[in-house]
Parts: C-alpha cells; structure tokens; sequence
C-alpha cells in the first residue's frame, strides 16, 4: 500500500534521505526510528507529495506520490511532526474545515473528542503543546483513512493520552489500514509495530519484524557472585560490568552464550537473571554510535 523504492533526496553531503526502499502493507503498523536529523520526516514529506525525489519514487496505493499528489491525499490522513494551525482559529474551526474538506462522520469524531477530550473553543494561539496535538491527531483520524502517515504522534501528549492514541492505532490497524509512524520512543513502537526500520544519516541501516529484531538482539545477563573477586575475575574475562559482586554482561551470539555458561560453571553463582529483550536494546546502541561521530 505504502511503497518507497531507493528513494533519494540530497539537500548538503550527508543530508537528506539515500536509498530509501520499503513497503508497509493494509492492516500493518511500520515503525520509523532514527536520531534527530536522520531522514525520517523528509521520507514522510515525499509521501505526501511535498518533496520531489531526486530519484527513486513513493507511492501510495500504487499512485506515484508526487505527479499523482491528488490522488495520494484522496488516501492520507497526516499527523505532521510539526503542527502549525493558525493561530487564530479555535478547535471548532479547524474541525468544522475538516468536516467540509474530508466529509467526515459526525460519529466518528464524537468517538475522537470522547478518546481525546479538548475544549475546542479554545483559539489554537492559546492552546499548550498537548492540546494542539490532541486537535491534530482528531483532525488527522476523523478522515476514515486507509493509509496514516504519522510523524512523532504522540510528542507532547500525557501518559493517559499515549496510551489512547496507541488503542487506537491497535483498531485502525485490526480495520486493515496501513499505517507509517515515525518516534524516538521503543515501548509505543514494541506495542504497535508489526516491522521497523532504523534510518541514520538518510539511510536505512537496520529493517525488520519486531519479532526478528528482538530475538537477533544481544542478550543480557545479571548475575549475582559469592565475593567480588569472583565477580570482577568473571567480569574481566567475559568483557561485562562488575559492580560489587554482581556482573552485567551480554551476548550475540550463541557461540558466546556457551562461552559465557562454560566459565560460569567454574564459579559459585548466587543468583542468574536474564533481562527481557527489548527494542531499546536493538537500537539503542545506534543511537550512541550517532553521538561519538
Ligand atoms: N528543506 C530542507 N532543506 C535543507 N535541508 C533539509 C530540509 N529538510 C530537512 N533537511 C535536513 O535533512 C536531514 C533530515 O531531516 P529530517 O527532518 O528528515 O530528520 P528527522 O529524522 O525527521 O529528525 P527529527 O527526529 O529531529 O524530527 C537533516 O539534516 C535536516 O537538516
């Protein structure tokens, strides 16, 4: 439904997006990870036909996403990751535009202000940063989509909210419509996302389903020593983190994982926990190489 094959945008060295391909099918939740900068709102702006490629292509719905830009938008609805209503318009005003636009159905925007409570009377210019959020995500959900493009969606919303805005994926996504979400946050994207894809400098490094990422992740171990001796002796061979007469230390590979039980066997162990594997533990590493460069 949502294509993007080797698509290319160089705004400076380095800048932009190269070679970006991958496809996000009816009924499925895609995640965007990167560090800031890394590309991921300039793909999503192709999608939405505000960029044009340099090569490569978008489309959507099998309509090229910027010589068919009409068509596209006949098919989006589109969080932003910047949100820039005018300022002097209230709630009610940018619904009601959006009814006219989108001709949209009263219930299902009831069932949006019921999930997301607003006072739309309210002008946007005094609206907080969650408000303003709220408005465009009821805004971007109240046209019965059957492709979402959502950037960074639940930047400035409270915990009670995010987790809404999640059900609500979760049932957009059971009613077969295919959804693109960009975010820096790992437990939203674990709970949502069938496949993820981590872009860095523009380029996709990393591109999976959670379930391929998750179990190709290094795995963690806490153990637990007799005496610190023991603890910084293990810790030392096996490259881990002594503190006092506990060790942390992970592995990739398997040949590793019995490498790391062989030397444990010659040790008296108090106690072996292993951390539950996560997408933080995936990606997080990329986002401290993105750091040190
Ligand atoms: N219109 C533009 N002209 C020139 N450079 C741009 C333009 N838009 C984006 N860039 C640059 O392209 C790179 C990718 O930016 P982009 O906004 O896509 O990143 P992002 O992954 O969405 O970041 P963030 O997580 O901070 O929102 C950045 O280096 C940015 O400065």
């Amino acid at each position: 439904m949502i294509e993007l094959h080797g698509l290319t945008k160089k705004f400076a060295k380095d800048r932009g997006v190269f070679d970006v391909s991958f496809t996000v099918e009816p009924g499925t939740v895609f995640g965007f990870i990167g560090p800031n900068g890394a590309g991921k709102s300039t793909a999503i702006r192709h999608l939405m036909g505000l960029l044009q490629p340099d090569s490569g292509k978008a489309t959507i719905g099998g309509y090229d996403c910027w010589s068919s830009s009409p068509n596209v938008k006949k098919l989006v609805g589109y969080l932003p990751g910047e949100i820039s209503f005018p300022a002097d318009l209230t709630g009610d005003d940018i619904l009601t535009l959006t009814r006219r636009m989108d001709r949209t159905s009263p219930e299902r925007e009831n069932e949006l202000l019921a999930l997301f409570p607003l006072d739309t009377k309210v002008k946007v210019r005094k609206m907080s940063k969650g408000m303003k959020q709220k408005l465009a995500i009821i805004r971007c959900f109240m046209k019965d989509a059957p492709v979402y493009l959502l950037d960074e969606p639940t930047s400035g919303l409270d915990p009670l909210m995010q987790e809404r805005f999640l059900e609500l994926v979760l049932r957009e996504k059971e009613a077969g419509k295919a959804i693109l979400m960009s975010s820096h946050h790992f437990p939203e994207m674990e709970k949502t996302c069938d496949h993820a894809a981590l872009i860095r400098n523009g380029r996709i490094v990393v591109s999976d389903s959670i379930d391929g990422l998750i179990a190709s992740s290094r795995k963690l171990f806490h153990i637990e020593f007799e005496n610190t001796q023991s603890a910084q002796q293990f810790s030392e061979a096996m490259h881990g983190k002594s503190m006092g007469t506990r060790v942390d230390v992970s592995v990739s590979t398997t040949d590793e994982l019995n490498t790391l039980l062989q030397s444990l066997a010659t040790y008296r162990v108090i106690s072996f926990r292993s951390a539950p594997a996560d997408l933080e533990t995936v990606f997080i590493h990329y986002y401290a190489e993105e750091e040190s460069v």
